[in-house]
């Protein structure tokens, strides 16, 4: 066999251009097999959203991915490390480049929000000085989108919304380089789901994140996502665009983003991208007032 025929092993590939690489996945729960040799690769940069029925692995997969859950078979390589074959204290580097916001926020009920903030910075650079980790607390707090004295309260005096952003602070208080995402939206007016959808987006611009995103919310699926990853029948069916995944007739995809609140969103997106052509149009049509 020449050397351009051989497979090229997820390890030599570039982790550079995709962070995360899942080969093979297996999981199973007694009887019940969840993943069946499941693959998929998140590009550098892009906000994947993952989607599929409730119970098809979404989390489970997420948490193979972050090294809470040992496959029963299979690789997954975060920034070109083995996860699956690496002991909990030899993934620490790679550990500390990723921040997780759960399901419901996982705070500490017992913790102000900036203890909360506080919790992974201690656990991964204990020398830094207290006064040093209410600074760095108190900006993630505010990077998240909440007022400054939202550090002082504690879980239970939040919203959910509120409590969503603290749980992002927290997920951020490393400057990760990934983000995941589990279901972030969910439990949110409308208003604040769209907002939470904005700064997701504003964070992964301004901070060069790549997010992996669990949704089942067809609004941030339009709005925000780059690709989306679609799991069934215990694999990752099909990655793409919205529009390249409608060409793949999966019959779940079809009945997902064409029954009615797939065209509900469809349209919003719709409404919202004439919205913003029909302004920037304005704007341009204006005169300039600077100098003749
Ligand atoms: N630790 C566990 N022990 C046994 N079964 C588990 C465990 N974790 C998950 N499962 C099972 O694996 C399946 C997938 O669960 P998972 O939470 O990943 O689904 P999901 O796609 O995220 O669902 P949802 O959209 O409802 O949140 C479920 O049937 C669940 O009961």
């Amino acid at each position: 066999m020449a050397a351009d025929d051989l497979p090229i092993a997820a390890s030599e590939r570039h982790s550079d251009e995709f962070p995360i690489i899942v080969e093979g996945l297996v999981n199973r729960f007694g009887e019940q097999t969840v993943h069946d040799d499941l693959s998929l690769e998140v590009r550098q940069g892009e906000i994947l959203g993952v989607v599929g029925g409730s119970g098809t692995g979404k989390s489970v997969l997420m948490r193979s991915i972050i090294g809470l859950q040992r496959p029963s078979a299979g690789n997954v390589e975060v920034f070109g490390q083995s996860i699956t074959d690496a002991e909990p204290d030899e993934a620490i580097g790679v550990r500390c480049r990723w921040g997780v916001l759960f399901q419901g926020g996982a705070l500490f009920s017992t913790l102000t929000v900036g203890e909360n903030v506080q919790v992974p910075l201690k656990q991964f650079y204990p020398e830094i000085r207290p006064e040093l980790l209410k600074d760095i607390a108190r900006y993630k707090v505010m990077l998240s989108g909440l007022p400054e004295d939202a550090a002082n309260k504690y879980p239970a005096e939040l919203s959910g919304g509120m409590k969503k952003r603290a749980g992002l602070a927290r997920a951020l208080a490393l400057d990760p380089e990934l983000l995941f995402l589990d279901e972030p939206t969910a439990g949110l007016d409308p208003i604040g789901a769209a907002r939470f959808d904005q700064l997701t987006r504003e964070l992964k611009e301004t901070l060069g994140l790549t997010v992996f995103l669990i949704t089942h919310d067809l609004d941030t699926l339009y709005e925000i996502c780059d690709r989306v990853a679609v799991l069934a029948d215990k694999q990752v069916v099909a990655v793409g665009t919205i529009p390249e995944l409608l060409e793949t007739g999966h019959p779940w995809i079809e009945e997902y983003f064409n029954g009615p609140r797939g065209r509900a969103a469809q349209a919003s997106q719709a409404r919202d991208e004439r919205r913003k052509a029909s302004s920037s149009s304005r704007s341009m049509d204006k005169p300039h007032k600077g100098k003749a």
